[in-house]
């Protein structure tokens, strides 16, 4: 048992303890819940990375647990050096509190190990570190960013070599050093002044930015079939996507980019919104004001470290949203049909999304001749497969996405990519609206072409130690009595991805999935509907992905409905 009270004391106790951090915990001497909180566990690699709230704890964000990561880091590189391509680690971070400072000790803890830092001037977008790993031929990458969590979060996200995220091969290596590093050990890091001197921080910026706005730009498919005059309202959630987002616009000729005033500017307190995550369509109020005012025809969202998009679209006046799935199949559409046009689609051409993203888009693939691939959430494993076959050559990757709102076009970096995909995406809706089309329209077409794909995910928040332990009693429980008939759909499939096994339920037969082991379930049905449940890798959450399929728009709203509410009240009685 993880002695949180006598961690607590010990931090007290250290005398070079942070004043700041130090004021915090006094603070919290009477709140056991608190403490427990703080100190009941080492903040753990997720999802993606390291995620947690700032302030003073072993369970915390903050310049020693920080630290530690990094020099376990820079020990791991070490101990790869001899295999290692690459040369260095890239460093970038967000508009996020504490971000830069973070990003300024990793430099020169990595200085102090005589390994060399290339640390970005100001923010950057997550894409750009991706693409600077790939670039700058680094052996790895480190970006601070808590992503879209709300403000009181940050975050650490760790590339190697190939510009992806680590998996859990690197991952654990990195927590297998991190165990033998006291979190207070003193280690001697240079000034940054010497570190520059010296050549082992090197500032980097617009050498990057210039190539990577090139590289963004080549991804565009069309020029003329496109209406560049179409009104655009933008915004970055006051975050890292601002300045590369409305360079290449600008630079690919859309004359009409709307920013969101008060989201301009970078600030990690994000003043106008609880939760800067634009799957939350309640983010996009000020941007559907100006949309209103100023008569735009697309709105798009970044996160703060754009790396996530979302959309809405003006139609017939109204203002509709767009979630992951339809955003992932309008691009992947607009993308595979102008390639078919242009003679473009390479041979053994591959695209990949998550399980639990939508079957759309596997329909749509196959249709181009295109094959889908289907890898765990998070695009560390949507990534990891292009990366594969840039050494094996098996398959040419196109394209990769989530419906968490993550999409990636092309080779030149390695992961979610917000700058390109909105390219692509004011692109698709720029050439459709030539045709007089709206990109609901276009989403329409695709619903008549290869059916309604519904879906709906849902997620259920359960914070703390107590919610996590719910979280495990419901996937516990839920594996022991699911429905077998919802409606009129019957259960014919239960994918079990912790232990990569899938059960026939009519013959009670059980046969190995090839996908890595993980927490999560799929349940599928006779009639082409399904649903998934798997705790969230980033945030204190349940989430249930629902997804129907029908001929008629009505069957396939009804289906999700019926699915949604049985599972959510089976869930709800879980104690
Ligand atoms: O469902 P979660 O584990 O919270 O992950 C949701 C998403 O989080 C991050 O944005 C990752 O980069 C994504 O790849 C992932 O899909």
């Amino acid at each position: 048992m993880y002695d949180y009270m006598k961690k607590y004391k010990d931090w007290i106790a250290e005398e070079g303890l942070d004043s700041d951090l130090r004021k915090e915990l006094e603070t919290l001497r009477d709140d056991e819940g608190e403490i427990k909180d703080r100190f009941y566990q080492d903040l753990g690699f997720g999802t993606a990375g390291l995620r947690g709230k700032l302030g003073a704890g072993t369970n915390r964000m903050n310049r020693y647990v920080v630290g530690r990561a990094t020099r376990a880091l820079g020990r791991v590189i070490q101990k790869h050096r001899s295999e290692l391509e690459g040369e260095g680690v890239a460093i970038a971070y967000d508009c996020r509190i504490m971000s830069p400072e973070f990003a300024e000790e990793c430099a020169l803890i990595l200085a102090g190990m005589g390994i060399k830092a290339f640390l970005f001037e100001s923010l950057r977008p997550t894409p750009e570190l991706s693409f600077a790993v790939r670039y700058l031929k680094c052996a790895a990458g480190i970006n601070i960013t808590a992503s879209h969590n709300p403000k009181i979060y940050n975050g650490y996200k760790v590339y190697w070599e190939s510009g992806a995220q680590i998996k859990s091969d690197i991952a654990d290596q990195i927590l297998e050093e991190i165990s033998h590093i006291g979190l207070f050990e003193q280690f001697s890091n240079p000034t940054m002044e010497d570190a520059v001197a010296s050549g082992l921080v090197e500032i980097i910026g617009d050498e990057i930015d210039e190539a990577f706005y090139e590289k963004t730009m080549s991804v565009s498919l069309r020029d003329e079939e496109v209406d560049k005059d179409i009104k655009i309202i933008y915004t970055p959630f006051n975050g890292a996507g601002n300045i590369p987002v409305r360079t290449v616009l600008k630079r690919m000729g859309y004359a009409n980019v709307f920013v969101v005033r008060e989201q301009e500017e970078p600030d990690g307190t994000f003043p106008t919104i609880d939760y800067p995550n634009p799957e939350d369509h309640a983010a996009f109020a000020l941007a559907e004001e100006l949309a209103l005012r100023v008569g735009g025809d697309i709105l798009i969202a970044t996160d703060p470290d754009c790396d996530r998009v979302a959309a809405e679209i003006v139609h017939k006046g109204e203002i509709v949203a767009l979630n992951g799935n339809q955003v992932g199949v309008l691009l992947m559409h607009y993308m595979l049909s102008s390639m078919k046009e242009k003679n473009l689609i390479p041979e053994k051409a591959a695209v990949v999304k998550s399980i639990v993203t939508s079957e759309m888009g596997t329909a749509i693939a196959e249709s181009y001749g295109v094959r889908m691939f289907n890898v765990l959430t998070g695009f560390k494993n949507i990534c990891a497969l292009p990366n594969e076959w840039d050494k094996t050559k098996e398959w040419n990757y196109i394209f990769g996405y989530e419906e968490s709102i993550g999409y990636n076009i092309g080779s030149y970096l390695r992961d979610k990519d917000g700058v390109a995909s909105v390219l692509m995406l004011s692109e698709a809706a720029g050439y459709y609206k030539k045709q007089g089309k709206t990109l609901i329209d276009a989403m329409e077409d695709l619903y008549v072409r290869y059916g309604y794909y519904l879906d709906n995910t849902v997620s259920l928040v359960l914070e703390g130690i107590e919610g996590q332990a719910r979280i495990k009693r419901m996937m516990e429980s839920y594996r022991k009595g699911y429905p077998l008939h919802i409606g009129d759909s019957s259960l014919v499939e239960v994918t079990d991805y912790r232990n990569s096994s899938v059960l026939d339920v009519k013959t009670g037969e059980t046969t190995a999935c090839t996908i890595e082991k993980t927490d999560a379930v799929r349940f599928s049905f006779d009639d082409g509907c399904w649903y998934a449940l798997r705790p969230s890798g980033t945030e204190p959450k349940i989430k249930l992905y629902v997804y129907s399929k029908a001929a008629a728009r009505e069957n396939a709203e009804k289906k999700v409905k019926e699915i949604e509410r049985e599972v959510l009240e089976l869930l709800d009685r879980i104690e």
